[in-house]
This record gives structure tokens, sequence and C-alpha cells, in this order.
């Protein structure tokens, strides 16, 4: 089921009027809505909302009913989100990432690793995680954070894709680290970049959606747990990443827009654990919480 983008084009006033409207009418409802620029010099601006294809329609009227008054000859376009956003990005002519102290890298550009870098190089055609990618660039800053700031015994990486995450953890201490996806062919493809990396031991990798796997007690509780997936999963897994967490744990969540990030930290609050930082790229929010206690 592909994902959609329904939005309208205004002027970034009218956005932003668009947006309260848009605000009213879904309210508590699981749809995210954003706006950004366009054209700065020209003031065009849209105001979206997120959906899956299955709920075009009732979004459309929902929509078309919110502007009725103010905006009512304000065209709803579409755009269908590529799933290529999510996987199958290559590194094939696109230049290497920094986040931090991470340098996210092809094995074409080896010679631009420089003395201090922690260098992850990453070959993956069929997994998301090149560093390209808000989410993963605002994971990596967080992660070199967090590492910073505490000791941690071990590590768990849900929704690893090409494993950049999992292997960025074990650049900077060598801890155990639990990797996972859904998807087995990400899983397969992060242990091949496991392997590029020179990470032989102390990285394990299971096929699993969400917490459905023996391995996540075996190797658990966790330190840390980083998840960047999408704010819809997070939301329902709340309860459940939190029981898998340490006393004293670290969470860094992303896959989360901008306009979604409030709902995530509500839920995460009830699940036990407080904000302590947030890292904002391209519309995307990567978030840090603990668990005191
Ligand atoms: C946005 S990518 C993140 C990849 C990598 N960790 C990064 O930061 O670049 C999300 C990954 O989570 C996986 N995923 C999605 N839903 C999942 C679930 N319920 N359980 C486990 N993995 C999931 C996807 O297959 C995908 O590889």
């Amino acid at each position: 089921m592909s994902e959609l983008r329904l939005y309208v084009r205004a002027s970034e006033k009218q956005a932003e009027q668009i947006l309260d409207l848009l605000t009213l009418a879904f309210g508590e409802e699981d749809f995210a809505l954003a706006t950004q620029e366009i054209d700065e010099s020209r003031d065009i601006w849209e105001a979206s909302v997120y959906l899956m294809a299955e709920d075009e329609a009732y979004v459309r009227a929902r929509i078309t009913e919110a502007l009725s008054s103010e905006f009512a000859g304000f065209p709803i376009e579409k755009e269908t989100i590529p799933d290529a956003d999510w996987i199958a990005m290559s590194l094939e002519g696109l230049k290497p990432v920094r986040a931090g102290r991470f340098l996210v890298h092809g094995s074409h550009d080896r010679d631009k690793v420089q003395a201090n870098d922690l260098a992850i190089e990453i070959e993956a055609g069929q997994a998301f995680g090149t560093g390209h990618h808000g989410t993963t660039a605002g994971c990596l800053e967080m992660i070199e954070d967090v590492f910073k700031a505490r000791t941690a015994r071990n590590a768990l990486d849900l929704g690893t894709g090409s494993g950049v995450l999992a292997i960025a953890v074990r650049k900077l201490r060598p801890i155990p680290v639990l990797a996972t996806d859904i998807d087995p062919v990400a899983v397969r493809v992060a242990r091949e970049n496991a392997r590029l990396n020179g990470i032989a031991s102390g990285l394990a990798f299971e096929t699993a959606p969400g917490f459905h796997s023996p391995a996540f007690r075996a190797y658990g509780p966790f330190d840390v747990i980083i998840a960047n997936i999408l704010a819809r999963p997070l939301i329902r897994m709340a309860p459940e990443l939190a029981r898998h967490l340490a006393p004293h744990g670290t969470v860094i969540l992303s896959g989360i827009l901008a306009a979604q990030r409030w709902k995530v930290l509500s839920a995460y609050n009830g699940a036990g654990l407080a904000h302590v930082r947030t890292i904002w790229r391209n519309g995307w929010v990567t978030i840090r919480l603990e668990r005191r206690g």
C-alpha cells in the first residue's frame, strides 16, 4: 500500500491558515499535516496531508469540506510518495554525508575519509539508510550525542535497514547490538554492510516485525533503543518498547514528520519516558527520550 500526499498550493500566509483549518478538521485522527516552502521568491507554499492510498477518497472529501468557505477555488493536488524514498537508495553518484563525526560514504569515496572521521561505508541498493535522509542523519547525530554522555551495556536498532545505525553504535562502543528489521532483504543487506565495515562480532541480526521475536528477550533489556521507523508504528509500539528498555534507558526515535512530533511524545510520555532533545532536519524530527529510574 503506497503513501500519498494531498496538498494545496498557496502563499505562506494562506498555507498557514489552511493548515489551521486542516488541524481543526482532522483533530485527533492519525494523519500527518505539514506546510512546506516551494519557491521563496514567488511566495509559493504547500499545505499537505500525508495518508495511505486506501484513505484517499475520505481524506479528499474532508479537505474539500474544511476549505469550502475560505479556500473553495484552490485545487487539491496529489503526489504518490515513491517507495524508492524508503528503499533502493543507491549511493552511486551521491556525495558522502556528514553527521557529527560520522561520514557515510560509498566505496567510490573512500579517499574522502579524514583522520578524525568515524567512517561508515554503505553500498546498499536494496535497503534504506545511506545517511542522505534527514532521519538517518538525525539519528547518527543523536547517537554520537548519547554515547558521549552515557555508558551503555548494549543497544537495539529496530528497523535497521542498511544497518547504518547499528554499525555507527559499534564504531563508537564495543557493546553488543541487536539489529532487526521486518524485511528479510534489509537484514541480509545490513549483515553484508556490517562485514564490509569490519564488524565481525558483537552485532546480531534478526528478521522480526516490531518486537515479535524471542531475540528481544534474549538480548534485552536494552540500555539504548534506536528506532527509525514511522510515527504510526512508533506510537503503537510505545508500551512494548518501554518494556524492553532497561532502567535509566535511552530511546532515539525518528521517521517522524515535524507535525507528528507531539503525538509521538505524548505516547512515549504515557509509557514513562521523558523528552531530552529533538533534532530537526528537512521537515523530519529525531527525538531522544529517557526513562528516569
Ligand atoms: C526509515 S528506514 C530506517 C533504516 C535505518 N535504520 C536508517 O536509519 O537509515 C525504516 C526501516 O524499518 C523497517 N521497518 C518498518 N516497519 C517495521 C516494523 N514494524 N518492525 C521492524 N522493522 C520495520 C523497514 O523495513 C525499514 O528498513
